[in-house]
């Protein structure tokens, strides 16, 4: 594996695999490398002829009061596991080489962008938008892949996409989970051995809410029961939502439903996921 920290050399390597026609896959990433980015790695790989994976913790997705000095950073441990996957090339550009003196530029995705955690973290997915454009010019992949944990994320990417007419495909890889279904995340080292064994709750509560709806309950009295369990395993909830799949916006009838949370406990932020299977009662 190849490991690149300047723009002109990860230009060089991609351009020497596109002169002999093989296609390019990006699995964008801010390191701490778990299983679910590995699950990327491996629909990368069936993907494309090529793998970058590029690890950024990008300053500009998050607040002043966010974690951006703790975000763990484990470039060694995240290299070796990206070797041993067969990943070809990882970029890892310093911030001075992302955002150089004189950057000026912020990439908006309105709509999907201003609801749920957009509400919440105000500015976050025009630093998202902004740092996933860069990444897209400077690779210019012919495949992208994200995760379906980060729901909304992938919602604005596939708008930008669009939006712009960039020319690569967008796929959403879905959420892996450990084995009592909390979603893999690099935030969940930042949770106490107590605090840990509640945060099952998160997908117990989502799981419990998406039953009740798909059978045809009231969806405000489920989101309600859903609030419930979460304030009673300790958790303080941003909010617990049922939206269009797509615009994240109100649901639509005939068109898919998605269930979306995000909960604080000790300190740390949690998000999950998942779709409503109205056809499982149908
Ligand atoms: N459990 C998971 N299953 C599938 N994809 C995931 C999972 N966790 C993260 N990803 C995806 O990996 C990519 C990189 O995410 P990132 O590096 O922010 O990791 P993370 O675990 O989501 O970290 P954070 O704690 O910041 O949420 C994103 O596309 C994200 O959706
Ligand atoms: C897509 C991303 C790498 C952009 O910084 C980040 O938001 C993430 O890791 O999900
Ligand atoms: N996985 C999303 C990145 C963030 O929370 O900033």
């Amino acid at each position: 594996m190849q490991t690149v920290r300047q723009l002109v050399d990860l230009r060089a390597g991609v351009a020497a695999w596109r002169a002999a026609g093989e296609r390019v896959a990006l699995v964008p990433t801010m390191g701490a490398l778990h299983d679910g980015h590995m699950a990327l790695v491996e629909a990368a790989k069936r993907a494309a002829d090529r793998v970058v994976v590029s690890i950024f913790v990008n300053p500009k997705q998050f607040g002043p009061n966010e974690d951006l000095a703790k975000y763990p950073r484990k470039e060694l441990a995240d290299s070796r596991m990206l070797a041993a996957a067969g990943v070809d090339l990882l970029w890892l550009p310093p911030v001075e080489e992302m955002y150089p003196e004189g950057f000026a530029t912020s990439v908006s995705v309105s709509g999907v962008s201003e609801v749920l955690d957009g509400a919440h973290r105000p500015g976050h997915f025009d630093g998202v938008a902004t740092v996933v454009a860069k990444l897209f010019n400077q690779v210019r992949p012919d495949v992208a892949l994200f995760g379906e944990k980060d729901w909304q994320q992938l919602a604005v990417i596939r708008r930008l996409v669009a939006d712009l007419n960039l020319e690569l495909e967008i796929h959403g890889v879905p959420t892996q989970r450990e084995d009592d279904g909390l979603a893999l995340s690099s935030r969940n080292v930042y949770l106490v051995p107590e605090d840990r064994a509640r945060a099952v709750a998160l997908p117990r509560a989502l799981g419990v809410a998406e039953r009740a709806i798909a059978k045809g309950g009231d969806p405000e009295a489920a989101l309600a029961q859903a609030r419930e369990m979460l304030a009673a395993a300790g958790f303080e909830v941003d909010y617990v939502a049922l939206t269009d799949a797509d615009t994240l916006g109100e649901p639509v009838e005939g068109r898919p439903m998605r269930l979306l949370a995000a909960a604080r406990i000790g300190g740390t932020r949690l998000i999950d996921n998942i779709p409503v299977n109205t056809n499982d009662y149908g």
